[in-house]
């Protein structure tokens, strides 16, 4: 995987042939859509969009700005790479085309989809601790639902059964991430997939934002000063050639009221499964 530049070209290795257009000229300096060299797999409600957006900072790279749903969404994929290559921006060859769709993580179709595409592509993987992004998950549905004046039930009568955390809940299946990457592990190398901390990367963006960077084999471009805190959001804002810009207001919700008790339990579970994880990833997180 260090070997990543290809034939001199000053392009990473990852931007095979495979993901350019099959009827153009590789010397050509148009641009066109290529397929994405680079995916954000997930997870729901890690900080996809934020990682997309900062990555999306350097000038060798050029992001898909909707989710795709390509490889989770059988219609989708039905109509095959050359439908999913015209979602994808205009680039320049060398330019990194990176998608986020965070729904790929948790399906098991999708790994061998992706591999199918390219077998070289980068995964990047953004975690964030597991009873917060369950809350976060569910914020996000309640929110749906009172939008479109849809009933809804609470957060603790979902979660727990006669006192004891459901394991039905679909919202907690999704952040047992450990069962979600033994999948993509099956199909990619552990190398081919780069781990964000995500609560690190809300905290303090810039060192994860390195870290990608090396992980996809950029120049180190995108600097602590593209980041402010924005005091009024509670969040890091970006700043590019002197525009600054805050993600929107579906991220950063005020989380949905779920009792001190019920969050414990919530921890309690998920103890075991994230031991899982860490030995996956070979490090830990100081998750709840
Ligand atoms: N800089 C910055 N600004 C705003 N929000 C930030 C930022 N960095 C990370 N986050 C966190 O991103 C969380 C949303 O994650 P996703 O973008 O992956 O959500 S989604 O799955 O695409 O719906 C969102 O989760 P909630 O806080 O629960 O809404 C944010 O905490």
């Amino acid at each position: 995987l260090r070997e990543l530049r290809s034939g001199g070209s000053g392009s990473p290795s990852y931007l095979s042939s495979s993901s350019s257009s099959s009827s153009s000229s590789s010397s050509s300096n148009a641009t066109q859509q290529r397929l994405p060299g680079a995916i954000i797999i997930g997870v729901r409600k890690g900080g996809t969009r934020a990682l997309l957006e900062m990555l999306n900072l350097h000038p060798d790279v050029e992001v898909a700005k909707a989710e795709v749903h390509f490889f989770n969404v059988e219609e989708h994929y039905r109509r095959g790479l050359a439908w999913y290559r015209a979602q994808m921006p205009f680039t320049l060859p060398g330019q990194v085309t990176v998608e986020k769709t965070p729904g790929y993580f948790a399906a098991p179709q999708v790994p061998a989809r992706v591999w199918d595409m390219n077998p070289a592509v980068r995964l990047l993987l953004i975690v964030r601790d597991p009873a917060e992004r369950l809350v976060s998950d569910y914020t996000q549905v309640l929110h749906n639902r009172l939008t479109r004046h849809k009933p809804y039930q609470p957060l603790e009568e979902l979660l727990l059964h006669k006192g004891h955390i459901d394991p039905g809940y679909k919202a907690l299946q999704r952040s047992l991430y450990h069962q979600h990457l033994a999948r993509w592990l099956e199909v990619f190398p552990r190398e081919q997939i780069h781990v964000v901390d995500g609560d690190a990367l809300i905290r303090d963006p810039f060192p994860e934002l390195r870290k990608a960077e090396r992980f996809l084999d950029l120049p180190p471009r995108i600097s602590p000063n593209n980041f402010y805190y924005n005091t009024t959001k509670g969040f890091y804002c970006l700043m590019s050639a002197g525009h600054d810009k805050c993600l929107d207001e579906s991220k950063g919700r005020p989380h949905a009221p779920l009792s001190a008790e019920a969050f414990r339990e919530l921890c309690r579970y998920f103890r075991e499964p994230n031991k899982l994880f860490f030995e996956m990833v070979g490090r830990s997180f100081s998750w709840c």
